[in-house]
């Protein structure tokens, strides 16, 4: 990482920067910002984000992996996911970007019910989400501004905000050198930041993101937490699959844990009086003292 991507990185803690470089799509244009007051009082009344209703999964003939899953990701909520190897988070968060349906159960995604949705409908819910999957997904022919840029481009977003938006977004994740890389040219933590500004350059409603810091040092995924929760501050509703306990230690975002094919709510023991009661921009998790 270059001294100037380092700058660039320092200063996701002001989160108006944030805002000019994920335009967003669908009526959040540029210098359309609702303030925070206003999407708090707007949240209110916003359905939540997801809802699991005694849901179940399997996969073929296999054994439940998931027996009576309940829990809501209330709109604007930012959770951490745990688990041990094996639990289902990757397998919840395929059940919630709509990869799979459950074999039983009821979700719902932003107030619709979509355990029943034709297909076709399919890619107008998966628009509003934002996805870092564990393995990147990157396409291989397409540099690192391209795989970034794609989500706009899907949209309809012009070139020229592309141009404005992306390379800014690329430098601030450390990546101003590789702009015109091919994937396969990448390391595993590069590969990772290009997937995870993939995922956050439209201002998703919501991101989830497995083990989006998994490859990279501890410095760098402090970093891509501020990241993501500068975009919380925004309005994203964000879950994040990880395994890395100083990222569970180090911020006092509450925990859903799977285990024994259930879903269980941990209350930071820190916090535990103020989880659920909106503080500082309406988060209720904050970064703990490092
Ligand atoms: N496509 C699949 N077909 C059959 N079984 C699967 C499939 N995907 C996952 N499983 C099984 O479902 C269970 C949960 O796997 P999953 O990958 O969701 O766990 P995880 O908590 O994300 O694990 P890890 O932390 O190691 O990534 C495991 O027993 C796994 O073998």
């Amino acid at each position: 990482m270059t001294s100037k991507d380092e700058c660039a990185v320092k200063r996701l803690n002001t989160g108006v920067t944030v805002a000019r470089l994920c335009p967003g799509l669908q009526g959040r244009a540029r210098g359309e910002e609702r303030t925070i007051t206003q999407r708090l009082r707007t949240r209110r009344e916003e359905a939540p984000a997801a809802r699991f209703e005694a849901v179940g999964l399997r996969y073929g003939t296999g054994p439940e992996i998931f027996t009576d899953i309940n829990f809501e990701l209330p709109a604007g909520s930012f959770h951490f996911l745990t688990g041990a190897s094996g639990a289902g988070k990757s397998s919840l968060l395929s059940l919630l970007y709509l990869a799979q349906r459950p074999t039983r159960g009821t979700i719902r995604l932003f107030g619709r019910e979509v355990t029943t949705v034709p297909r076709q409908q399919l890619p107008i819910v998966r628009r509003r989400i934002g996805v870092v999957f564990q393995d990147f997904r990157l396409i291989d022919h397409l540099s690192t501004l391209d795989n970034v840029a794609l989500p706009l481009r899907v949209a309809g977003i012009s070139e020229d905000e592309i141009q404005r938006h992306v390379p800014e977004l690329l430098a601030w994740v450390g990546l101003r050198d590789h702009m015109h890389a091919l994937p396969e040219t990448l390391s595993g933590g590069q590969k990772q930041r290009v997937a995870i500004a993939r995922a956050v350059i439209s201002r998703p409603d919501l991101l989830l993101a497995d083990e989006p810091t998994g490859n990279v040092d501890d410095r760098i995924a402090m970093r891509l937490l501020h990241l993501f929760i500068e975009l919380n501050k925004l309005g994203t509703t964000v879950l994040i699959a990880t395994h890395s306990e100083a990222l569970i230690d180090r911020f006092r975002f509450p925990r859903l844990h799977l285990e024994g094919g259930r879903m269980h709510r941990v209350t930071p023991v820190r916090d535990a009086a103020r989880v659920g009661f909106p503080e500082r921009g309406g988060r209720d998790g904050q970064e703990s003292t490092p």
